[in-house]
């Protein structure tokens, strides 16, 4: 039986630009990503989103839209790990550096595919484009993905 683990990712993003952070330890180091991690007992998943961006960027936000869910699946692993994925406009602080992330702002037309997940080029587009989604990701290892399923939504 397939249990689900909520977990949250939020993307910074301003006219041209997106703050990625470079993961430094634990699951998905040395790839660039949103900010995000584990939903905590006695939290919403937004008030979850809020203090992952805080703990791993130093940002604090106004609003987060709720843009997209993904569901990934990894062969042999018996969690499904389930990302509620949010996008900020506008933030209050300076992007610093964490125990967990080093941020960094990227050119819309440079980010870093290649060192990120291989999910995140197909939907990235999606999130640039103010679009909604629901996905499904089934990986073979941390590099392989070996079946998707992707949809653009009304609602999330
Ligand atoms: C589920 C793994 C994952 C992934 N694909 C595999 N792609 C992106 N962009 N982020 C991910 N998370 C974001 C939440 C915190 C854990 C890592």
């Amino acid at each position: 039986m397939l249990t689900s683990k909520l977990l949250t990712l939020v993307l910074v993003v301003q006219p041209g630009r997106v703050l990625l952070g470079m993961k430094k330890r634990g699951f998905g180091a040395g790839k660039w990503n949103g900010f995000g991690g584990k939903v905590q007992a006695g939290e919403t998943i937004e008030q979850a989103a809020h203090r992952e961006l805080l703990e791993e960027s130093g940002l604090t936000v106004d609003k987060l839209d709720k843009i997209g869910n993904i569901k990934f699946e990894f062969i042999g692993e018996t969690e499904i790990l389930d990302v509620h994925i949010f996008r900020a406009d506008s933030f209050h602080g300076e992007p610093t550096e964490s125990d967990e992330m080093r941020p960094q702002w990227f050119d819309c037309d440079k980010i870093p595919f290649s060192q990120m997940w291989a999910d995140d080029m197909l939907w990235f587009p999606l999130m640039l484009q103010r679009k909604k989604f629901l996905g499904y990701f089934k990986f073979q290892g941390h590099d392989l993905i070996v079946e998707h399923k992707l949809q653009e939504v009304n609602e999330v």
